[in-house]
């Protein structure tokens, strides 16, 4: 099985901290895997090596086959990061930003097209014109959305993307990833929220100090039963 994402026993320790103790994971296309844990459970560190933002101490992080240490350029043409804050330039539109991302990955579109990505990724008509410093935290997350499919990127790395959005723009960016995945785009998700890792999660994975400690199909559990299975790890 050629997987998209995979990590072999990954490890990465800091001077005095084992943020990551021998991770092996495999995410297929078209899965979306939710990360939870408690803040410092080595959610972020997970997807930092996946982007190769850092080195890994030992083991490695594959990105469509490809080991991301060796291949640091190549996999970003894969990927696409939408941190819980999207970095755009505040001075350009929206439409500006789209074209700018879309052409340093090698793409160039008409704005007729750039116009379709905004709208599919649910950017309000009236803000595709204007400066993306004028925008909501919920806009800047569909304009990231719109540049990870204007670049045809096979996974989504994100990290805590919901965090601090209205229940409705929630609900439309999960909407969003629902429909990115049935695509065949993979997701690894970091999130604090478990309902909704449970409503766009096809599997669920528990970081515990470092340590992914069970894996579930959401399938297979109710909102309330995940919240439970979380809450007894944290306890333990
Ligand atoms: N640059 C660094 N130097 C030293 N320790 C670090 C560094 N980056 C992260 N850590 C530590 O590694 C551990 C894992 O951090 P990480 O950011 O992966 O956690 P997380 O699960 O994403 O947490 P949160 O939910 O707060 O985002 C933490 O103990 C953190 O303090």
């Amino acid at each position: 099985m050629n997987y998209i994402l995979e990590a072999r026993d990954l490890r990465k320790e800091y001077p005095n901290k084992l943020a990551l103790q021998g991770l092996n994971l495999q995410i297929e296309p078209g899965e979306v895997f939710c990360l939870l844990g408690q803040n410092g459970a080595g959610k972020s560190t997970t997807i930092n090596l996946f982007l190769g933002f850092i080195a890994p101490t030992s083991g490695a992080a594959f990105v469509n086959g490809l080991e991301v240490a060796l291949n640091p350029l190549k996999i970003k043409e894969h990927l696409a990061y939408i941190p819980e804050n999207v970095m755009l330039y505040p001075h350009l539109t929206g439409l500006e930003n789209l074209a700018l991302f879309s052409s340093l990955a090698g793409f160039k579109y008409k704005e007729a097209e750039l116009l379709d990505y905004l709208h599919h990724a649910g950017l309000p008509a009236e803000a595709v014109r204007r400066r993306v410093g004028t925008y909501s935290k919920g806009m800047r997350q569909k304009v990231g959305i719109a540049i990870a499919v204007a670049k045809h990127a096979k996974v989504l790395l994100l990290d805590e993307p919901t965090s601090g959005l209205d229940p409705k723009a929630s609900n439309e960016f999960s909407q969003l990833l629902t429909q990115l995945s049935a695509e065949g785009t993979a997701v690894l998700m970091a999130t604090h929220d478990i309902f909704r890792a449970k409503e766009v999660g096809t599997r669920v994975g528990i970081m515990r100090e470092g340590e992914l400690v069970d894996v579930r199909p959401t399938a297979a559990l109710n909102a309330q039963e995940l919240e439970q299975l979380y809450l007894t790890y944290m306890h333990n």
